[in-house]
């Protein structure tokens, strides 16, 4: 069998921080990363795209990051960006929506302890990028601490543990295990050809509500510009309407044909608005359920949704379709 051919992207994070007298800053490059692994057996280009913290990458960052995957997915078997842990479930997500039909495996990676200090995480998370942009099929995805999950479904949960990213409401897609790299999940290969779209509508804001919230903010944000809403919810989507009625509001927002995606504070499961009477009135007031989808997957979707003109009732049909594994519906 050839030889397969991988790209590391790198744009900076923990894996490539050096000390300074600022704080941890990226100051490594993709090659000096790829230098500290051995007897990888791949041919293994590398371009340095960003040098950036990942609390600085921001929609322009997505769609440099998509553009470059798009020119370069013909020439490789499989790209690997390396990445800060902190908003890299939030470029997964994106990166699944802007690539829909990605012909070849995308994985991203990072690490809690830059490459340079010894018994750091990130030898091993980049072997298994690696490894995982070699054998998986098309798609993007994120791999950490032994995991690869699909993008669209990680979250960050920890902070400084190895252990830093969950597969929300879909199993990890493969593991390492004592028998080496082992795949679990497959889905249905898709022959369209990538389309490359990164056109986004930044204008939207992820809500979390809490006792006391006043939801005429959201009409005020309405106001001065913002076109679309993910609120996370109590449990399984439930909002106040007592006193400062959430699904109220939600109903003004509606009939400005500004959507409004339910999901939950909860990061297992589902919202279903169906059930409790605090879930049906915002339903009833035009509410869309994010069902089992991350807020990460939620607020990309949406920006993606509105960047492309969408009005309300196509956001509400985008959201009630799979497009890439981001959501479980029944
Ligand atoms: N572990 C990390 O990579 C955290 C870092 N602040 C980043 O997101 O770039």
């Amino acid at each position: 069998m050839a030889t397969k051919k991988l790209l590391l992207l790198s744009t900076g994070g923990t894996i490539a921080s050096v000390t300074s007298n600022t704080g941890l800053t990226p100051g490594e490059s993709g090659e000096d990363l790829v230098q500290t692994l051995h007897n990888l057996p791949y041919e293994i280009d590398v371009k340095d795209i960003l040098s950036l913290d990942s609390s600085n990458i921001q929609p322009e960052e997505w769609r440099l990051m998509a553009e470059d995957i798009y020119q370069y997915r013909q020439d490789y078997d499989g790209i690997v960006i390396s990445h800060g842990t902190d908003t890299m479930a939030y470029t997964a997500a994106m990166l699944t929506f802007m690539l829909q039909n990605i012909e070849i495996p995308i994985v991203l990676t990072g690490s809690q302890v830059p490459m340079s200090v010894l018994l750091s995480d990130a030898p091993r998370n980049l072997t298994l990028a690696f490894t995982a942009a070699a054998k998986l099929q098309p798609g993007i995805y994120l791999a950490f601490n032994g995991k690869v999950m699909r993008g669209c479904r990680a979250v960050k949960v920890r902070t400084t543990d190895f252990d830093a990213f969950e597969s929300v409401n879909f199993p990890p897609v493969a593991e390492v295990t004592s028998d080496g790299f082992n795949i679990r999940t497959r889905r249905k290969s898709d022959t369209k050809p990538c389309q490359l779209n990164t056109k986004l509508d930044l204008n939207v804001s992820l809500i979390k509500l809490f006792p006391g919230f006043d939801p005429q903010i959201m009409l005020a944000m309405a106001k001065s510009g913002c076109h679309g809403f993910v609120i996370e919810g109590y449990g399984l989507g439930g909002m106040t309407f007592i006193r400062r009625n959430v699904a109220a509001v939600i109903g003004q927002l509606s009939r400005q044909n500004i959507p409004v995606v339910a999901a939950s504070q909860c990061l297992y499961e589902r919202s279903d608005l169906t059930k409790y009477e605090v879930g049906r009135q915002a339903l009833l007031e035009g509410a869309i359920s994010a069902h089992d989808m991350t807020s990460e997957s939620a607020i990309t979707k949406l920006m993606w949704a509105l960047g492309q003109g969408m009005d309300l009732g196509q956001v509400k049909e985008f959201f009630a379709t799979d497009v890439a594994g981001e959501v479980t519906l029944d």
